[in-house]
């Protein structure tokens, strides 16, 4: 066994490089083991190569419009570059707005990120409200990044990310004015993760998530939103498990917003970089046949 890792029954003590060691509860059940080493191993280019561009570290896909000018003539030398700075553009532009959709947040509130991946949102956050930012994340490897993000930034007594289950926060009762997923919501059961929003969300706080999920309309999820699952070992819901399962938590919608349109550039533009994932087929198919659907929902916590 390696003598850096001491397990008990229920937790694992990792000793880091720097010596100092992080307490990671087990995860909960077997799947989210599966999903800790996912996200532990993910190293792909069509993300890190994105966040080297400014630093911010996203794992969310885009919106809006391509800027064809800033982009120039695939010919030119430095189209790749500029096609990763454009992708990169877009998805922190999906970042920005969820996070315009919080409603005011002050200097001295507590916002929570839940499936933080590398941070990229969590320091947009901070940047905006001056606030403080918890996330959670299961992987310890995302969760050492963003922190070490933070402490590059200095801003690591505001932006700290730990390993902890999203249904299960260490975080008090009432302790958030605000709380997203930021493509997080599709590796839990809606029911639980809403019922710990809305406990760890303040009377009138407000909720966010951005989200692919599979259209009612269709009739049931498509072997495109199959593929989608499989690739990311993930399960993604549909539109009315999303709206039940507010209701049923004390979070009433006060924005749905049909972002497919905004997204389909981001996805044409990727289908024709160097850093394509072989994913981009089935997002393209999905959005356009109308059984998959990219949605922005905002709630209140009554
Ligand atoms: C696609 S990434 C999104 C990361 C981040 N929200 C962003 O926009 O960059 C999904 C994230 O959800 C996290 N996640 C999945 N299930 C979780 C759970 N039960 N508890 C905490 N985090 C979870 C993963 O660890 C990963 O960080
Ligand atoms: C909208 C849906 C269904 C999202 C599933 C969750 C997910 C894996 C998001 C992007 O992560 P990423 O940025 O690591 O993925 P990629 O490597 O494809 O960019
Ligand atoms: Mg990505």
């Amino acid at each position: 066994m390696d003598s850096s890792v001491t397990k008990t029954d229920r937790t694992t003590t990792v000793a880091t490089a720097t010596s100092t060691s992080v307490f990671i509860p087990s995860p909960a059940t077997p799947y989210q083991g599966d999903i800790a080493r996912y996200w532990d191993h993910e190293a792909r280019p069509v993300n890190l190569r994105l966040g080297d561009v400014d630093g911010l570290y996203h794992h969310h896909y885009g919106i809006g419009d391509v800027d064809h000018a800033a982009l120039g003539d695939a010919e030119n030398s430095a189209y790749e570059k500029k096609l990763i700075a454009e992708l990169h553009r877009l998805e922190s532009a999906q970042a920005e707005l969820l996070l315009d959709h919080l409603g005011p947040i002050e200097r001295d509130d507590t916002v929570m990120d839940a499936g933080c991946g590398r941070g990229g949102s969590m320091v947009m956050a901070h940047q905006r409200f001056g606030c403080k930012v918890e996330g959670v994340t299961l992987s310890a490897r995302q969760a050492d990044f963003a922190n070490r993000r933070a402490r590059e930034l200095g801003i690591e007594d505001h932006v700290r990310a730990r390993v902890c289950n999203m249904l299960g926060t260490p975080f008090e009762t009432g302790q958030a004015k605000a709380s997203w997923n930021n493509e997080s919501s599709m590796y839990v059961d809606l029911h639980d993760l809403f019922a710990e929003h809305s406990r760890v969300l303040a009377t009138g706080g407000r909720y966010v998530t951005i989200t692919g999920c599979w259209n009612p309309r269709y009739g049931q999820p498509s072997k495109w939103v199959s593929q989608i699952n499989a690739h990311f070992e993930c399960n993604i819901h549909s539109r009315r498990e999303y709206l039940r399962a507010m209701a049923d938590n004390r979070l009433v919608p006060q924005a749905v917003i049909d972002l497919t349109p905004a997204t389909l550039p981001y996805w044409e533009l990727r289908a024709t970089s160097s850093l394509v994932t072989g994913i981009e087929e089935a997002f393209i198919n999905s959005y356009k046949d109308g059984s998959f659907q990219y949605l922005l929902i905002a709630a209140d916590r009554i």
